[in-house]
């Protein structure tokens, strides 16, 4: 059972905070060995914000990510959201993984993908209908909603993973590296999707990648992992313009400058970790 927990009220970004992680640590204990893959995270993220979490791989962040959606319990510390200490899978999270082929049910249509959540959250019909064209829609795949996904391209079927978090209307959208497993330029047209859809919605966002541009060129802020055991080595503010495209936002000086820092605190702490 979820509890009321005393919160942060502020995040970086000065807005209401709904995601606060509190000195998270997770040790996996088995086979007779232990494996620290995360020592110390703590961060909060305001209602509406965009965060993109970055690091290199192995660095803790789908065990983070897990931690945040009560899918993992922390050895230490605590995930709150909303006030609430997270223990289980709260009511208000969607969460797009990397791997859309395992996370679409084969044998359903794409409508019907969309829809299955919103049954569990005991939707009426009309309503059900509703939320599912206007997130077919907003992903620009009304036309193959009668399609099932292995009919579909890698980056229809990840915005079909995409529409079925948005029709959920989640308070908070969590995204673990999910246009890792697609082609560049078909990433760069999601990673502009979740830019207009976080425009349009509004809805938290925390981003999950390991590439440094992806995240500068998404972000209102980066959080910077170490390698493992992890922690926050950094927390930047992306002060990028709010109206981002691929050409001009990523060939500014500034996108250049900011991408430079984090690489070079990435680089810092392999080397610091290669040292110990
Ligand atoms: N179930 C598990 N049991 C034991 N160790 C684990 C388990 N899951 C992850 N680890 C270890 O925890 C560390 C962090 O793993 P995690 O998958 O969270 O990192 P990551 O940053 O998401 O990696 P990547 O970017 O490569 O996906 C790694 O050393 C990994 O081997």
């Amino acid at each position: 059972m979820s509890s009321m927990t005393q919160t942060q009220t502020q995040s970086r970004t000065g807005t209401e905070v709904l995601l606060d992680v509190r000195g998270v640590r997770k040790v996996y204990e088995g086979h007779g060995r232990s494996v620290e893959a995360v020592r110390d995270l703590t961060f909060a993220v305001g209602k509406g914000d965009l965060v993109c979490v970055v690091g290199p791989s192995g660095a803790g962040k789908t065990t983070l990510l897990k931690c945040i959606a009560g899918l993992l319990a922390p050895t230490s510390g605590e995930v709150v959201l909303e006030g609430r200490a997270v223990n289980g899978p709260p009511p208000g999270m969607a969460v797009v993984f990397q791997e859309y082929g395992r996370s679409l049910f084969p044998w359903m249509t794409v409508r019907k993908n969309v829809e299955l959540p919103l049954k569990q959250k005991k939707l009426p019909k009309a309503r059900r209908e509703e939320l599912i064209h206007t997130a077919l829609d907003a992903v620009g795949l009304a036309d193959v909603q009668s399609a099932y996904p292995w009919q579909l391209s890698g980056g229809m079927q990840q915005r079909v993973a995409i529409a079925r978090a948005i029709a959920y209307e989640p308070h908070i959208l969590l995204m673990d590296e999910p246009f890792a497993a697609v082609d560049a330029q078909t990433r760069a047209d999601l990673e502009d999707l979740v830019r207009s859809l976080w425009h349009r919605l509004g809805v938290t966002t925390l981003f999950v990648t390991h590439d440094i541009d992806e995240a500068v060129y998404l972000g209102q802020r980066v959080l910077v992992l170490s390698s493992s055991p992890t922690v926050v080595l950094d927390d930047v503010t992306v002060d990028l313009p709010d109206e981002r495209d691929q050409l001009t936002t990523r060939s500014s000086s500034r996108f250049a400058e900011l991408r430079g820092h984090v690489f070079e605190q990435i680089q810092r702490a392999k080397k610091h970790k290669a040292a110990a």
